[in-house]
């Protein structure tokens, strides 16, 4: 049975195939925005520590269930969801739709990069800073660690370790979505969501952010939501095919842009449409 705050003791271990664990388990979603119905039905297994890509003609309800995942939807008026949307532990299952949820504290667990970078006007360290100042309590000399070790992680350091006290805004687009990565993770998130993290980028500032990407599956999981076919090709590991807010297929990524099983899939993947 659900607590108050939809955390649940049994949790659902499975396992989307033999070598995959399950993160974010959807069942039968629908939601809606008011009347219209953007999503229907949508079972999807999201795997931890993978790349998951969210791929599919604009309006087909990418960014609704990313939104719905961080509840970002809540901040929407209408917005509404039925199913069963849960993150899986071994100790537990967590109701992401549950109404008494702890939207702040999930959102430390469930960090999200948006299409345009969005670095508060104020310094690079005060962005990186600005989590962990709201949510841990550290020393100087710990926030400082953390600060770099965010940057790092992010491969934007080198680019920014002699002006951090100077504005965000006065970084290129490309470094600014670097920082943007390393203000989410500074709070120690489990997932990043990223909803077209690289559409206002150039080619240079893409590729940076796709090895970016690449690298940091190893300790979190990803869920990317993009238009650029190459993109979900080279950095995801799975895909995931929607179509008018229901699901194609999903699968590994190798297989989806080879071999897939629908028609409409394959359409999509070689440019047909959308
Ligand atoms: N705030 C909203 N109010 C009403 N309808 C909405 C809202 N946001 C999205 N929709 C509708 O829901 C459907 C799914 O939209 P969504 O943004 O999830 O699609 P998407 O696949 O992410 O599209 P794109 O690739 O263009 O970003 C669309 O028909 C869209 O018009």
């Amino acid at each position: 049975m659900s607590s108050d705050t939809g955390t649940t003791a049994q949790a659902d271990s499975s396992a989307n195939d033999d070598a995959d664990q399950t993160l974010i388990s959807i069942r039968d979603l629908d939601a809606w925005y008011g009347d219209f119905q953007a999503l229907h039905g949508l079972s999807l297994e999201i795997p931890k520590n993978k790349v998951t890509a969210f791929i599919g003609p604009s309006g087909c309800g990418k960014s609704t269930l990313l939104k719905w995942i961080n509840r970002m939807n809540d901040l929407v008026p209408g917005a509404t969801a039925r199913g069963r949307l849960s993150l899986i532990h071994d100790d537990g299952e967590t109701n992401l739709l549950h109404p008494g949820l702890d939207v702040v504290s999930m959102r430390r667990q469930i960090g999200i990069v948006f299409q345009k970078p969005n670095p508060f006007p104020k310094s690079i360290y005060d962005n990186v800073a600005f989590g962990p100042r709201l949510h841990m309590r550290t020393t100087k000399a710990e926030l400082d660690e953390l600060v770099e070790w965010a940057l790092k992680k992010a491969a934007v350091w080198d680019e920014v370790k002699d002006r951090l006290h100077a504005p965000a805004m006065g970084l290129s687009g490309g470094q600014q979505q670097r920082l943007c990565i390393a203000r989410a993770i500074a709070v120690g998130p489990e997932i990043l969501l990223m909803d077209e993290p690289c559409s206002a980028l150039d080619p240079g500032s893409t590729l940076a952010i796709e090895d970016l990407i690449f690298e940091l599956r190893s300790q979190y999981t990803i869920v990317i939501v993009t238009h650029n076919m190459q993109q979900a090709s080279r950095c995801s590991d799975k895909t995931a095919f929607f179509f008018e807010g229901k699901l194609v297929e999903s699968g590994d990524t190798e297989l989806i842009f080879t071999n897939p099983q629908e028609k409409r899939t394959d359409d999509y993947v070689r440019g047909r449409f959308g």
